[in-house]
């Protein structure tokens, strides 16, 4: 079987027909790599050619502060250096209305405003409570929309906190539903460190759709335990048509310690295409993307499917 070609299935009636995949790899991969800053030009043919795969919306970089995460430092000359492909959204993070304005300034499509529905890692990753961090984005939502800028909202350690543990799925939904009624058209419930399984995703995702419609909530998970495609699965089931994932597996948080990448993009486009459930991007390019970033990175790729099919190509190592 060739491997752009995973057997489509009869879709079972509760999956959606369609899903859009948004992918985090230049800034939730890149954010935490190791040993060197990476250069700007390959952060900058990274999203291109995620382009050219058919990827529609990327998340291309993150207007923080560069003393806590200073893979980000260049988010505005990466911002300046992509190709802008017509129908591609490039989102950024923008924590605060500091963030909000270079990201404009910078020209970004779309920002997202990040919290936790866990008080200790909102702490670690943003140094302020929940609600500190709820009134910070405020005005950000505010300043979006008068520039007619989508925000979306992230909600993370929503299966599992790297610092105090079990985290209710009433306490996720309380958080998603205060980012929803801000003005947050979508949001992106992450698994950090990717502990959850199948049915605590499940539950999970229960308790938020009885705040945010299904349709406006998207999966983000990470793939530390090998679970993320089975939780994947399971909340497709229940009608999640918005998944976040990263090419080759690439990422982790840096506030959460021993959190790997994100699902990998060829992973969950492999099932997807299995299932018959369209997306409109090439697994064959994404493939040969994984594999050319990993040998920029110097690093194995995190794709099972890439492993699989692609060729098993030398890894270039940083030049
Ligand atoms: C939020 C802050 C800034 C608070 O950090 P702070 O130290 O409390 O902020 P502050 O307002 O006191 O400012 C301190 C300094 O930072 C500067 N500063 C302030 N804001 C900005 C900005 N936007 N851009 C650039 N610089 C900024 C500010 O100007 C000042 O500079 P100084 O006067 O000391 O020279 C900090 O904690 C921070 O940048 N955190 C970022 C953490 C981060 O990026 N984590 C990774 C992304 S989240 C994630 O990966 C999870 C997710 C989304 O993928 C979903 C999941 O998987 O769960």
């Amino acid at each position: 079987m060739a491997c752009a070609d995973a057997t489509a299935e009869q879709l079972p009636d509760s999956f959606p027909g369609k899903v859009r995949l948004v992918e985090m790899s230049p800034r939730d991969g890149l954010q935490n790599e190791p040993g060197r800053i990476i250069a700007t030009a390959v952060k900058v043919e990274l999203i291109n050619r995620l382009a050219d795969c058919g990827l529609n919306h990327i998340e291309a970089a993150s207007f923080v502060s560069p003393r806590w995460v200073p893979q980000m430092a260049d988010a505005a000359e990466v911002m300046a250096g992509i190709g802008r492909v017509p129908g591609v959204r490039y989102a950024a993070l923008t924590p605060n209305l500091k963030g909000f304005e270079q990201a404009l300034a910078a020209g970004v499509d779309e920002v997202a405003v990040f919290g936790a529905a866990s008080e200790a890692f909102s702490q670690k990753n943003i140094n302020c409570s929940i609600a500190e961090s709820l009134k910070r984005f405020m005005p950000v939502v505010e300043a979006a929309r008068a520039q007619g800028i989508p925000v979306r909202g992230y909600v993370s350690t929503v299966l599992g906190c790297p610092y105090q543990g079990d985290v209710s799925p009433q306490q996720v939904a309380s958080v998603a539903r205060e980012l929803y009624a801000m003005g947050c058209y979508e949001i992106s419930l992450g698994d950090t460190i990717g502990v959850g399984t199948p049915l605590q995703a499940k539950r999970m995702l229960e308790a938020v759709a009885r705040e945010v419609p299904v349709a406006r909530l998207a999966a983000h998970f990470h793939d530390t335990y090998g679970q993320a495609l089975a939780n994947l699965y399971a909340v497709l089931e229940e009608g999640i048509a918005v998944i976040d994932a990263s090419v080759a597996g690439l990422g982790g948080c840096p506030y959460a310690r021993g959190a790997s990448g994100n699902v990998a993009m060829e992973d969950v486009l492999y099932m997807l295409n299995g299932l018959g459930i369209d997306t409109g991007v090439s697994l064959d390019k994404l493939i040969k993307t994984g594999f050319w970033i990993t040998g920029q990175l110097g690093r194995q790729n995190g794709s099972k499917v890439a492993q699989a099919c692609g060729p098993a190509q030398p890894l270039l190592g940083p030049s």
